[in-house]
């Protein structure tokens, strides 16, 4: 079963409850919280005190995307506000699999997160020890951004690695997840959407994440 999990980056963040209360009403899965600190990429959003305020708005699981530079120092702040994945950039971690040791000692599911232009192989040796890969379909930084089709040979990589290990790893993909896009990853092996303009810049957001649901 894909799960769909609605980016709030692209919802109106002055009425933030209500808008997480509508995707979790319209059938969504998880919560995907894009936390950027202008370093990383270039844009600075939400911390762990917006994660605090959403936790008690919705029982879904929060999915906690960190655009930042050196997570660790912020990992604890982000498990006591509430998350339920916290996922890492590999091209901000300089010691990843003792990033992925510490989220996991918190009993939080860890993830790990490539860019467009970085290769699978970066994340052989950890896939043991993780819980998600995700993989970014846009550049990071911004919503709305158009999918890059190149990233979808890494999808079906990624997911060989996984079947030929027997293991059990959700493949999340992140950024230009539409109608359009979303068949496309999940025929090469991803089973997490992440989708931001495409559910929030609809007014029925249950329709938006119909119109997903039913191209796969
Ligand atoms: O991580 C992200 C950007 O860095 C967002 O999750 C992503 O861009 C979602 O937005 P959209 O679906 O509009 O592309
Ligand atoms: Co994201």
């Amino acid at each position: 079963m894909v799960k769909i999990a609605p980016s709030i980056l692209s919802a109106n963040f002055s009425k933030l409850a209500d808008e997480i209360k509508d995707v979790e009403k319209a059938g969504a899965d998880y919560i995907h919280i894009d936390v950027m600190d202008g370093h990383f990429v270039p844009n600075i959003t939400m911390g762990p005190l917006v994660v605090e305020a959403i936790r008690p708005i919705t029982k879904l699981p929060l999915d906690v995307h960190l655009m930042i530079e050196n997570p660790d120092q912020f990992i604890e702040s982000f498990v006591k506000a509430g998350a339920d994945y916290i996922t890492v950039h590999v091209e901000a971690c300089k010691h990843l699999h003792r990033t992925i040791q510490y989220i996991r000692s918190f009993g939080v599911k860890a993830g790990v997160v490539l860019n467009p232009a970085t290769p699978v192989e970066m994340i052989k040796h950890v896939l043991k020890d993780i819980d998600m890969v995700l993989l970014m379909t846009v550049n990071p930084g911004f919503g709305g951004q158009r999918f890059i089709m190149s990233v979808l040979p890494k999808i079906k990589q990624v997911k060989e690695l996984i079947d030929q290990e027997g293991l059990n790893i959700e493949i999340e993909v992140d950024g230009g997840i539409n109608p359009e896009t979303a068949k496309l990853c999940t025929d090469a092996g991803a089973n997490v959407l992440v989708a931001g303009s495409a559910i929030y810049n609809h007014e029925d957001r249950k329709k938006a994440i119909n119109e997903i649901r039913k191209t796969l």
